[in-house]
């Protein structure tokens, strides 16, 4: 039975009791009285587990050998007899080597930061020295990749224009931003109206309702209203009013804020376990749009002329395609909204360390966003446009993330697992499985909730995923040990105090 849940007891429940398994298709999840039992995540003040690169994990064959960005990566938490770190020792008489220790490196950088003559207290030159070179490392790498960048999307524009020009539903373009490259898609393209939103049949019926109709309420309350609102009465209502005086192109830029009713939301939403929900986002029809586009995609990228840019042997990224505009809409209309909502606790998406205040609601909490499609098959190599058979457990450099099954229907394995928030107790141990969901189905889990995915045994696999996170308020405030284990003190050299 599909279960529904309360916003406010979903953002107080604790991992510690959720220990069962969970599957999206049955939902078999807790249910919201056992979920009230638990009480607030653990504050964690020390580091535990880590992420090494030095495991080769998984076929050597596949591309990433199912680890994420092509890094080989094995979570596994730390024992004392392993050395996690690197470079102690290894290359200053004074065991000084901000090249190849980290935790060197950023010592510097918070020295320069916060001391006037930091590295006159040096007694040699040449430590000196090495941190210039780490540093011009570090900024020929800046440079390398932006060049890289430029290139690798010049020539995947390339691509696409190839790709689109060469179908015969829509004419061409005439000028060369990514955006203009779907403009004459009847899908594809970005909607302009709430209409032409409908007619692209993207949404679920259940999503486009969710936020056209709390939209449509606000529209509703201003007419009742006279548009008679005074000055002092803004913040709130008139930011709620005026969403639904903009077209939908001004929500996908960011313009204008989108406020989810709660009643609606609670319809809407599902939990599957603790920090992992669900809602049915897309329609079927508009994912495999979505998959075959791509999977066309990669296949003409393994011609001659494109097989350098190696489109398709890593998740595709929407920006690079020109369909950015499908990413802005998700996290606009429905991740920015339902996290503020769920995450504001477990994930400090509200400000003063918990609570959801009113200052916390208006204020941009999520303000960075990406998207990509990830390609499973149980024969990677032999399929265009999917790169692995299964993902190890990671967590995402995002503090919320969206997971949204693109199909195909008939995929064997592919589920994804749970091990726990970074900086519980539950760190590292499965807490709860999303079997495969219905094509469509989103899941909204914490980036910092471990997870990985089963190996695919047939078929193949489609997600989108958007990973989104908070430069402007969590980031700002916290260094990227203390985000990584979800430390929630205010003592982070980063903290306001310190500033
Ligand atoms: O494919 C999935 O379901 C998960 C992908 C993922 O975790 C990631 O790309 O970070
Ligand atoms: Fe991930």
């Amino acid at each position: 039975m599909r279960k529904r849940f309360i916003l406010s007891i979903a953002i107080l429940t604790n991992s510690n009791t959720v220990q069962s398994m969970s599957s999206v298709n049955n939902h078999s999840s807790k249910s919201a009285t056992e979920e009230r039992m638990n009480s607030p995540p653990a504050q964690t003040g020390d580091a535990s587990a880590g992420e090494v690169d030095d495991d080769v994990v998984g076929d050597s064959n596949v591309v990433g050998g199912g680890a994420i960005n092509e890094k080989p990566r094995y979570y596994r938490p730390t024992d004392n007899t392993t050395d996690s770190g690197s470079g102690f020792g290894k290359s200053s008489f004074d065991g000084w080597n901000p090249s190849s220790n980290l935790a060197h490196m950023l010592h510097a950088l918070v020295g320069l930061e916060r001391y006037p003559n930091y590295l006159g207290r040096f007694q040699y030159l040449s430590d000196i020295e090495l941190l210039e070179n780490a540093l011009e490392s570090r900024l020929s790498d800046v440079r390398r990749q932006r060049s890289e960048i430029i290139q690798r999307r010049k020539g995947i524009q390339q691509l696409v224009k190839r790709y689109t020009l060469s179908m015969t539903e829509f004419v061409g373009f005439n000028d060369d931003s990514p955006c203009a490259l779907w403009r004459d898609h009847p899908i594809l393209s970005p909607p302009q109206t709430w209409i032409e939103l409908r007619d692209k049949k993207m949404l679920s019926d259940h999503a486009f309702r969710v936020a056209h109709l709390s939209t449509a309420s606000m529209k509703k309350a201003r007419n009742a209203k006279g548009d008679k609102s005074t000055k002092a009465g803004t913040s709130m209502s008139m930011r709620h009013e005026s969403v639904a005086l903009h077209p939908v192109r001004d929500i996908i830029d960011g313009k204008v804020q989108i406020h989810l009713r709660q009643s609606l939301l609670e319809e809407f939403v599902c939990q599957e376990m603790f920090d992992v929900y669900s809602f049915p986002l897309l329609t079927a029809e508009f994912c495999s749009l979505l998959r075959t586009t791509l999977r066309d995609l990669s296949t003409l990228a393994e011609s001659d002329e494109f097989a350098h840019l190696q489109l398709g042997r890593r998740p595709i990224d929407l920006d690079t395609i020109g369909l950015g505009w499908i990413t802005d809409l998700l996290f606009h209309m429905f991740i920015h909204p339902i996290s503020r909502h769920l995450f504001a606790t477990t994930e400090k998406l509200a400000n003063h360390g918990g609570a959801v205040d009113n200052t916390a609601i208006e204020s941009r909490i999520l303000d960075w966003r990406q998207g990509y499609v990830a390609g499973y098959s149980a024969k990677p190599m032999e399929r265009n446009g999917a790169q692995r058979n299964f993902l190890v457990p990671h967590t995402d450099d995002s503090e919320v993330t969206l997971n949204c099954c693109l199909g195909e229907e008939s995929f064997v394995g592919g589920d994804v697992e749970f091990h726990g928030l970074r900086g519980t107790p539950e760190e590292g141990m499965l807490v709860g499985t999303a079997r495969r969901p219905n094509v469509g189905t989103a899941l909204l889990h914490s980036g910092r909730h471990l997870h990985s995915v089963s190996n695919v045994m047939s078929g193949d696999r489609y997600a989108l995923i958007i990973w989104s996170r908070s430069w402007g308020n969590l980031r700002s405030s916290t260094c990227p040990c203390c985000w990584m284990n979800r430390r929630q003190d205010t003592t982070c050299i980063c903290g306001k105090r310190w500033n």
